[in-house]
């Protein structure tokens, strides 16, 4: 069964069409990277998929019970704690010692100290506002995981260690999630599917399985698998442009 089903979406901005006639299929524990050059739809498509924008076209079918959304930049609530920002998408239901549980988990999970869940979001650095939001979608009830480009603020053993916490989450029997990255060592350690989006947004250009399982991939197969693709797959021949946006 898919977890997420995306059927013929088309939209457009301004009357200039963004994205048309895209069909996606995100399978049960699926976790799909979605990739494509700067400017294609990506982030479009992630805020459709979402239900954050009515699509033109076509339409969704979700058999997942609750989703939660990782963003670029944090978005969280300036007027709130760093551990009200956790717990906000936590169900009204639980003790408050449950809720203080999984708060104070979630923000192990990210690496946040204590100390820093009664600091207020003008208080914390960049990274630590990003690994707060990160924390309250992981606290959250959600069993299908958005992402769109989660990691670009956070330096590189910390951005391993979100991957390694992502892959954990989605393994642990939870229904699937979408991922926009423009990082191709991201998607290939991460993704069970990396998904290749028209440089115009029309239609899906590719896609490509990846084995062994996420989490059992070793950092030399990683590394062959993003050269292969670069180097002799021409799904990614867009390749400069994909690398384009990518840190470091
Ligand atoms: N609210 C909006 N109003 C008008 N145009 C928009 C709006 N949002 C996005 N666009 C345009 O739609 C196109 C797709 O944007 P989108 O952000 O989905 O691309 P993307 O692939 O996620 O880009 P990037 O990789 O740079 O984040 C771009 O040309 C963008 O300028």
């Amino acid at each position: 069964m898919n977890a997420l089903h995306l059927n013929g979406i088309g939209h457009a901005f301004l009357g200039r069409t963004v994205l048309d006639r895209i069909t996606l299929d995100i399978g049960d524990g699926e976790l799909v990277a979605l990739v494509g050059p700067s400017g294609c739809g990506k982030s479009t498509l992630l805020h459709i998929a979402a239900g954050l924008l009515e699509p033109r076209q076509g339409h969704i079918i979700r058999t997942y019970e609750r989703h939660a959304v990782v963003f670029q930049e944090p978005r969280l609530l300036p007027w709130a704690t760093a551990r009200k920002n956790i717990g906000v998408a936590l169900p009204e239901r639980l003790s408050a010692r449950d809720r203080d549980d999984r708060i104070l988990a979630a923000a192990a999970a990210v690496a946040l100290e204590v100390e820093d869940l009664d600091k207020y979001p003008v208080q914390l650095s960049g990274g630590m506002k990003q690994r707060t939001a990160i924390a309250r979608a992981l606290a959250s009830e959600a069993d299908f995981l958005f992402f769109d480009e989660p990691f670009t603020a956070l330096d590189p053993a910390l951005r391993r260690h979100m991957q390694d916490i992502v892959i954990r989450h989605v393994g642990s029997g939870k229904r699937g999630g979408l991922f926009i990255t423009h990082d191709m060592v991201e998607a290939v350690r991460i993704a069970h599917r990396v998904v290749v989006l028209d440089r115009r947004g029309k239609g899906i250009s590719g896609k490509r399985h990846i084995a062994p399982m996420p989490g059992e991939r070793d950092e030399r197969m990683i590394f062959e698998t993003v050269q292969h693709f670069m180097k002799e797959d021409p799904l990614f021949r867009h390749v400069e442009e994909l690398l384009e946006r990518r840190p470091g």
